[in-house]
């Protein structure tokens, strides 16, 4: 039998302990991911908890605008109207709980593992630091460009948006303080419902540009029930990505940013078993973050469905399409049971904006806005590079030198990494014998070693 978030509602009694009958959602009954999280406490009276509308309507207290959707139809996500009439406080009393809390379905028992452990156990001195990934220096300078029909303005901090009090806290535990440039634009664009065409390169910030307005449209709205066929999985929304390790490294943004949400991440891609992929889609999916090729398999096994699909993001479209891809992603997008353009909402990133491209977005997206953001620190900004002359009989004891000089100036008390290119994969297991006996820890990847090694 399949698992959905309402087998999940229906056991959620079961796994707190709770016994009383009219606890428990009545079997069949959806419960949307805001209301997942939320212990059957005296924050939910126990009668309006066993009918998920009118829990929905009392969580939505200060919500002004029109009943929420229930038919089973397509409908267009509309996040703008929502903010304008004030929805903001009735979300915040929805978020935070956690999938944790709930204990249900075919996770009963299973805990949601804390994405964030490893960083808050590091040293607390730096706990306070923000997110260093990006040069927030090199802000101010870079040119953004957007065009379209009444584009939504950007903003300048998160405390302007309404992502609602868990996903908020999942942004502070990430230490981001301000949003980059193309997460000012994208997110209120997408927040407003619109379909978006993004330029923007690696490294920008691209994951949490999507991945917020997706989490918190599937925390805020209240969706038609999904279909239950068995082993069969109905996402909401699917991330295309065009390799495994952006896939799980989008996973593993979006676990961290869909923490204690009740919104639930799950990732597939080739070159692994599909047993356990099947097993985790089959425990309940919101987002989908997949390979193309992968995701066809699935589709053709019938263990997945698009139908339900409400946001569809392409990350580095180009990369998707240069590695050849375009037939599958067509498939996925055009040929099987996702709905069209305009009953979806639809984001689509790439670094670049060629004509293949350009294709895609008039076939995948409806009245979109074109978002152009510059490079946010480009490596010649970033990086001192330096050419050095070294005798062939030297090179060994010159790297030596320059590695224990490394590890004299770390930054922060953190250790750099180093990355050495050589010429041969003998010569790369050899310099990785030779560092390892003179303290320096070290691997070699190259095309003889398998990718488990590697990783
Ligand atoms: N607002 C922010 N404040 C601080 N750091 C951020 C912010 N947004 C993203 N980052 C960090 O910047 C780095 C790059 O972000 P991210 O991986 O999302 O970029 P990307 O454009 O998706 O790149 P890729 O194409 O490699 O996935 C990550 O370490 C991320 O945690």
């Amino acid at each position: 039998m399949r698992t959905s978030w309402a087998d999940s509602a229906d056991n959620s009694a079961i796994g707190s302990g709770i016994t009383n009958a009219s606890a428990c959602p009545s079997r069949g009954a959806y419960v949307p991911p805001h209301l997942r999280n939320r212990a059957l406490s005296s924050e939910v009276p126990l009668a309006a908890a066993s009918h998920p509308a009118v829990a929905l309507g009392n969580d939505r207290v200060n919500h002004s605008g029109p009943a929420p959707h229930q038919g089973g139809g397509y409908f267009k996500p509309d996040h703008g109207r929502q903010q304008q009439q004030g929805y903001g406080s009735g979300f915040q009393s929805g978020g935070g709980g956690g999938w944790n809390g709930r204990g249900v379905g075919r996770d009963r028992g299973r805990r949601e593992a804390n994405p964030f452990e490893n960083v808050e156990a590091e040293d607390q001195s730096f706990s306070e630091q923000e997110n260093t990934g990006i040069n927030f220096e090199a802000y101010d300078d870079i040119p953004v460009e957007t065009s379209g029909e009444n584009v939504p303005l950007p903003v300048n901090s998160f405390a302007e948006i309404d992502l609602g009090v868990a996903l908020n806290q999942n942004i502070q535990r990430c230490k981001y303080v301000k949003p980059t440039p193309v997460q000012r634009y994208a997110i209120p664009i997408s927040l407003a419902g619109r379909d978006l065409m993004a330029c923007a390169q690696t490294g920008s910030g691209k994951t949490a540009a999507f991945c917020f307005p997706i989490i918190s449209g599937i925390m805020r709205e209240q969706y038609a029930q999904r279909p239950r066929v068995a082993r069969t999985a109905y996402p909401l929304a699917l991330i295309l990505s065009p390799t495994r390790e952006l896939s799980c490294q989008i996973h593993d943004e979006a676990k961290k940013f869909s923490y204690q949400t009740g919104v639930k991440v799950v990732v597939a891609y080739g070159g692994a078993p599909i047993t356990q992929q099947l097993r985790e889609l089959e425990r309940g999916v919101d987002i989908l973050v997949a390979t193309p090729g992968r995701l066809v398999d699935l589709l053709e096994r019938a263990r997945l469905s698009l139908q339900m699909i409400r946001y569809l993001a392409l990350d580095e479209a180009d990369r998707m399409l240069d590695m050849g891809f375009e037939p599958q992603i067509r498939k996925i997008v055009e040929q099987m049971d996702m709905p069209p353009p305009g009953m979806r909402q639809t984001l689509l990133f790439s670094a670049t904006f060629p004509k293949e491209i350009q294709a895609l977005a008039s076939d995948f997206l409806s009245r979109y806005v074109f978002l152009a953001v510059g490079r946010v620190g480009s490596s010649t900004d970033l990086i001192a590079q330096r050419v050095e002359y070294v005798l062939e009989s030297d090179k060994r004891s010159h790297l030596m030198d320059l590695l224990h000089a490394q590890r004299e100036t770390g930054v922060n008390g953190k250790q750099g990494l180093t990355l050495v290119f050589v010429e041969t994969k003998k010569g790369a297991d050899a310099l990785e014998h030779c560092l390892c006996v003179n303290g320096f820890p070290a691997a070699s990847i190259h095309g003889d070693r398998t990718q488990q090694i590697c990783v």
